[in-house]
């Protein structure tokens, strides 16, 4: 948790950078103070910035390249997922697939660099790994090789756990933030009621930090529920260890399962009759509270392969709505057209357009 905090000026630092862009052109645009902007694409480019500094601190510029080559093989991959796929074909060197043997080669060149750095600056130093993600995984990785209990990684699993990182940390919190300002730009009352509690909590200009944002219950509320109506993961794979009998059901060992996270999170006889509706006091005593049994909210999925990412996720969230509840009065803009997608993550197809007013 102390990481965690030190990570919270970063998040915190990152947010403030991407919100004074707004304030300028909000200011500049006179008298209304007034400006259109699509925030998806800005949360996008802020959790890049986040999960680059958070996971790399000091080789930030080369975490950065890591990301940029994994954002276009990401694209790539989506590009191609309905190809026709026949045996042998990611060997044949068509364009993309030598664009993305190129992508690939650079993404671990430049990981084995930063990995093999950081080693020589332990051996040769004998200072610590680093505060950031991957010192703490190399710091594990050695401690473990040290007879610490655990198996330590090779470099191809430590690689692996880096691409995981930039993958499961980025687009996951771009879409909460986005979703989070959509819900409160169209429930106003909510969004007054979370700005007073900010002033109240995390006042004046400073950036707030890891003890003012656990202040923020109100906040808290809001996000679950955003998890809740437009959680970015909407279902869960597992197969089925053992041959067990579900509802009724008889599934054989082996059975590869969909759990339906987005269906689950709004069936009445789980979350009552308002399932449907936006209505974040239901989480007012805890999130096992919240609905007919503990667990219902799988929005990070529950055991032991549940997200090691939430509680970075829910600072990074509340610090970025907490700066621009500060800032900015907001509402959806009349552009913009619902139409949830559900591609690896669940977003808004055409983005969201926000008209924010610059405040006192
Ligand atoms: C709103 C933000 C996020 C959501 C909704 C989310 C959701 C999830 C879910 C549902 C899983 C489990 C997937 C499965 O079991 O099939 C998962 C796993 C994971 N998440 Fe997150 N996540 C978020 C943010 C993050 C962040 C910020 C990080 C890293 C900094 C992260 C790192 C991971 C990792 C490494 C795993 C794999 C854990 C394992 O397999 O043992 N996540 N996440």
């Amino acid at each position: 948790m102390d990481k965690l905090r030190t990570m919270t000026k970063t998040m915190a630092e990152c947010a403030r950078l991407v919100i004074r862009t707004w304030e300028a052109r909000a200011a500049a645009n006179n008298p209304s103070g007034e400006i259109e902007i699509e925030v998806g694409h800005q949360f996008h480019e802020l959790t890049a910035d986040v999960i680059s500094h958070t996971a790399f601190g000091s080789s930030y510029l080369q975490g950065k390249e890591v990301f940029v080559a994994q954002r276009e093989l990401q694209a790539i991959a989506m590009a191609t997922i309905n190809s026709v796929r026949f045996p042998g074909r990611q060997y044949i060197p068509t364009k993309t697939n030598v664009r993305r043997w190129e992508l690939e080669k650079k993404v671990r060149g430049t990981l084995m660099t930063m990995i093999r750095e950081r080693q020589a600056a332990v051996a040769k130093e004998g200072n610590g790994y680093g505060n950031d993600l991957l010192g703490l995984m190399l710091e594990a990785n050695a401690a473990a090789g040290d007879g610490g209990g655990a198996r330590s990684m090779t470099m191809d699993e430590i690689i692996d756990e880096c691409k995981t990182f930039f993958f499961a940390g980025h687009d996951t919190t771009a879409h909460l933030l986005t979703w989070s300002i959509f819900l409160l730009g169209t429930n106003p009352q909510w969004q007054n009621r979370l700005r007073d509690e900010v002033l109240r909590e995390c006042c004046g200009d400073s950036l707030p930090d890891a003890d003012s944002l656990s202040k923020l219950k109100l906040m808290t509320m809001v996000i679950y529920e955003t998890l809740r109506l437009y959680g970015p993961v909407s279902q869960l794979a597992r197969t089925v260890t053992a041959d067990t009998e579900l509802a009724g059901v008889r599934i054989p060992k082996g059975t590869m399962t969909m759990i339906p996270v987005a269906i689950l999170h709004r069936d009445v006889e789980v979350w009552g009759e308002d399932a449907g509706e936006f209505n974040p006091l239901r989480f007012r005593d805890g999130v096992n509270k919240a609905a007919a049994h503990a667990g219902a909210l799988l929005a990070f999925s529950l055991g032991h392969r549940s997200c090691i990412g939430q509680d970075f996720a829910m600072l990074e969230a509340k610090a970025t709505l907490a700066m621009i509840l500060r800032g900015f009065a907001f509402e959806v803009s009349p552009e913009y057209v619902h139409a949830p997608l559900d591609f690896l993550t669940l977003q808004p197809q055409c983005g969201l357009p926000v008209v924010l007013k610059l405040l006192d």
